[in-house]
């Protein structure tokens, strides 16, 4: 809990004394890092100390006031409009942690990257939105988290959550800070997809993870490349053989930026993260999930959906990793299931004819898709066209496995969720399981 409420305990243990007014200035001046040890205060939460879980060391209150505490938070200032956090660089959140950098933002919170004073390492600090419904959503992820820590023992699978605390009537999740997620690399990297080796890793260790969490009877629902995150920051710059002149290979699709050298992981082990939309699976599954890209047919058809949802969504990371691309950019169902079909083939009878009442209006007669008379505008139309069949996506951008690749995405892919590949099924697939020719990343 927050240092304010340090200051105000003895008002709450001894009733009779007037409140304290809101602190206007620094409890202590900013001081430069690296900053001395933290004072031990009340969490809400608890904390992870050598793997399990226990209720945070809690120090008794003081019976009289001795003045403000050194090295606190700032003033209570307003929150934004949308109910973010507001800070500044260099200043303390709860007397434990100093924010250093902010390292990315969602629809929750805002993720600040901290020196945690006490353990004398960085960690990255997700703060919750303070309005209600993205706290209570912070509460289940805290729950999931816990779940996922309790049973990942080699803590490879899954971020790891470190601690957890309400502040200024903000969630706070601390985490171990990671690397960049695969969409920031391939961003960094102008869209230069990963080779087919480095896919396969990836691949590996994302179904790895699936395969865990649902064995917990946990289903992810966002999986996207902004929520796999490389473990290590580091990379390394190399030639790009793939599109260097002096090589024999047909460059198919030359980089945009026309460099033949690229980035590179420097480890390929990454973790999953962002479990605020996890369900568990005796949840009612009919509300609409997943980020647009990466949303399953059945999502958008209203047909319900449980786990083989994140299985649709791990064949579109595939795809896009091999290719630098989303291959669903779209915003509007009629024409991302228009998208499916051009890439995947005709949808199935018995799905369009389950189609629920907001669905419905995607098809002529209840018979096929509404496409391309239904088209919002010509733009829409071209984009569907051009996309090519999986086939002949994946030989575009892939110079070895692709057959392998191909069933394999295929498998993903399935339209019904009841034939779609299960993750552990996926990891048995001869596109991890043959042994292929290496030619490096
Ligand atoms: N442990 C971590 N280490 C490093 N960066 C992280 C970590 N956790 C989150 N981030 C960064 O913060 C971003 C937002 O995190 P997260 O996806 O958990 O937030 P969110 O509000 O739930 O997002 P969404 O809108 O996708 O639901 C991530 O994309 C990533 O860039």
């Amino acid at each position: 809990m927050e240092a304010q409420w340090l200051a105000e305990y003895p008002h709450q243990a001894a009733d009779n004394r007037p409140r304290k007014r809101p602190r206007l200035a620094w409890d202590a001046a900013p001081q430069l890092f690296p900053p001395p040890k933290a004072i031990p205060m009340l969490y809400c939460g608890q904390e992870l100390i050598n793997g399990n879980f226990t209720t945070a060391f809690l120090p008794p209150p003081p019976i009289y006031y001795a003045g403000p505490p050194r090295n606190l938070s700032p003033p209570w200032r307003p929150d934004d409009k949308d109910g973010h956090y507001v800070f500044t660089l260099g200043e303390n959140l709860t007397p434990r942690y100093r924010i250093l950098s902010k390292m990315g933002e969602g629809t929750f919170g805002q993720v600040l990257e901290c020196w945690d004073l006490e353990n004398q390492e960085s960690v990255a600090i997700k703060i919750v939105r303070s309005l209600q419904k993205y706290r209570e959503a912070a509460m289940i992820e805290i729950d999931v988290l816990q779940r996922l820590g309790k049973h990942d023992f080699t803590g490879s699978r899954c971020v790891q959550i470190r601690n957890w605390f309400d502040y200024r009537n903000h969630i706070c999740i601390v985490f171990e800070k990671l690397g960049p997620s695969l969409y920031d690399f391939l961003r960094k990297n102008n869209y230069r997809s990963f080779a087919i080796d480095l896919v396969r890793e990836f691949a590996r260790q994302i179904l790895e993870s699936v395969t865990f969490m649902h064995d917990l009877r946990l289903i992810h629902t966002d999986l996207k490349p902004e929520n796999i995150l490389l473990v290590s920051p580091d990379t390394i710059r190399v030639h790009d053989y793939k599109f260097s002149f002096f090589s024999m290979k047909i460059p198919i699709r030359p980089p945009k930026d026309g460099s033949v050298f690229k980035n590179l992981p420097k480890s390929s082990a990454i973790k999953l993260i962002d479990f605020g939309s996890t369900t568990f699976d005796h949840q009612d599954h009919n509300y609409v999930v997943s980020t647009r890209h990466y949303r399953a047919p059945e999502v958008i058809l209203g047909l319900g959906w449980n786990y083989p949802c994140d299985l649709w969504s791990v064949g579109c990371i595939l795809v896009e990793l091999c290719s630098g691309e989303a291959l669903f950019q779209t915003h509007e169902n009629l024409e991302h299931l228009a998208m499916m079909e051009k890439v995947l083939g005709p949808l199935p009878k018995h799905m369009i004819a389950r189609a629920d009442r907001r669905a419905e209006k995607y098809f002529r007669r209840g018979l096929r898709l509404d496409w391309p008379e239904g088209a919002a505008s010509r733009e829409s139309m071209k984009a569907v066209w051009k996309l090519p069949r999986l086939q002949n996506l994946v030989m575009q951008h892939v110079d070895h496995s692709a057959g392998d690749l191909i069933d394999l995405l295929q498998g993903l892919l399935r339209y019904d969720p009841d034939e779609r590949l299960k993750a552990r099924q996926a990891l048995q697939h001869p596109f991890f399981t043959r042994c292929h020719r290496r030619c490096g990343y």
